[in-house]
């Protein structure tokens, strides 16, 4: 079993949580860069200088943490209030998120990560599809959920859009960035880690990388996500109320002939206290076809993947083998 946008609830490889290889922990940390200046600039020279940083970071680590001011601090106050309030919800309530493409709805109660749950709110960026799903946890509606979660979605959008235009630009596609743009739309998943009131540490979430093209992570004070370099090390994430963790999924590592790193990642849990945090997913439209620009395909860089279909590409990752795979992409499409 496992989940929509990037699979992390294995059906066979762990044991238990008990038994799960820590690995070592690096001392290293993930890049910082401030979005701050950029927003209303591109072409300037601080557009140039973070756009610069992004890529590097991205060719490296596939990962940074991110300041990013137009997403204001009592949008992402409302925002862990209201993800605590929609987990509180019975059980049978959060089940009502079903969703018809596999794993977009609840995910939860599965005896390997026994910590954690999740929701998914499909484009949540638009007032009325978040709305519409609102109303089957609160059938008399909830007008300040679905505003503060389309609110945090469409400003955290920005910052999305900034990074991909910044990537375009860093490897000379600025003719495509219309299609590329056009060809995602916005899935917000909210997820609970509850704490496993025990010292030591337990698994919350299943290393994978992401299958999309750019996550954006939120999260509250409690520390938990760990980023995998290419050394094999991994970097726990110190949270702020300040940083978001951008990330890079499989489809613009395979969009970009693997210019672009797409990192493992994974929850680790300890203490008391639950850990809520968010992910803004830009994710491939169902039927348009990720293939890397000529440009990114010549002698030195031979094309690495055949197009694929997003969903296809998901249908194959949570079968058996798909499950099984290392590279999930390199088995469906890797040339
Ligand atoms: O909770 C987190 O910060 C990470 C979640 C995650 O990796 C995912 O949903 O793909
Ligand atoms: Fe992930």
């Amino acid at each position: 079993m496992a989940s929509e946008w990037g699979g992390v609830v294995p059906s066979e490889p762990l044991a238990s949580s008990d038994s799960y290889n820590m690995g070592s922990i690096a001392q290293n940390k993930l890049p910082v860069i401030d979005f701050s200046e950029v927003a209303e600039k591109p072409g300037s020279p601080e557009w140039n200088k973070v756009k610069d940083q992004v890529k590097e970071a991205l060719v490296e680590y596939g990962c940074f943490e991110a300041t990013f001011n137009d997403v204001p601090m009592d949008s992402r106050k409302s925002l862990l209030g209201s993800i605590e309030e929609l987990f509180e919800l019975p059980l049978e309530t959060k089940m009502r998120n079903f969703s018809k493409k596999p794993y977009h709805g609840y995910v939860g109660q599965y005896p390997m990560v026994p910590l954690y749950e999740s929701m998914g709110i499909d484009d949540a960026d638009i007032y009325d599809k978040v709305d519409n799903l609102s109303k089957t946890f609160w059938p008399e509606g909830h007008p300040g959920f679905s505003k503060t979660i389309q609110s945090f979605a469409e400003r955290l959008s920005a910052l999305d859009q900034i990074i991909r235009r910044m990537i375009l630009e860093s490897l000379g596609l600025e003719k495509y960035l219309e299609e590329h743009m056009n060809s995602t739309n916005y899935l917000l998943r909210v997820m609970k880690y509850k704490g496993p009131k025990t010292s030591d540490t337990k698994l919350g979430l299943t290393s994978h990388t992401d299958k999309n093209i750019v996550t954006i992570l939120y999260q509250n004070e409690v520390e938990g996500l760990e980023v995998k370099t290419k050394d094999g090390d991994w970097i726990p994430f110190k949270p702020t109320p300040e940083s978001f963790v951008v990330m890079i999924g499989d489809s613009l590592l395979a969009w970009t002939n693997g210019r672009l790193h797409s990192p493992h990642h994974r929850v680790m849990m300890s203490g008391n206290d639950a850990r809520y945090s968010a992910g803004l997913f830009s994710v491939p439209k169902a039927g348009y076809f990720i293939k890397a620009p000529d440009e990114m395909v010549d002698d030195n860089h031979p094309l690495l993947f055949k197009p694929f279909d997003h969903v296809e590409f998901l249908g194959f990752y949570y079968t058996e083998a798909g499950q099984r795979s290392e590279n999930a992409l390199k088995a469906y499409c890797g040339i």
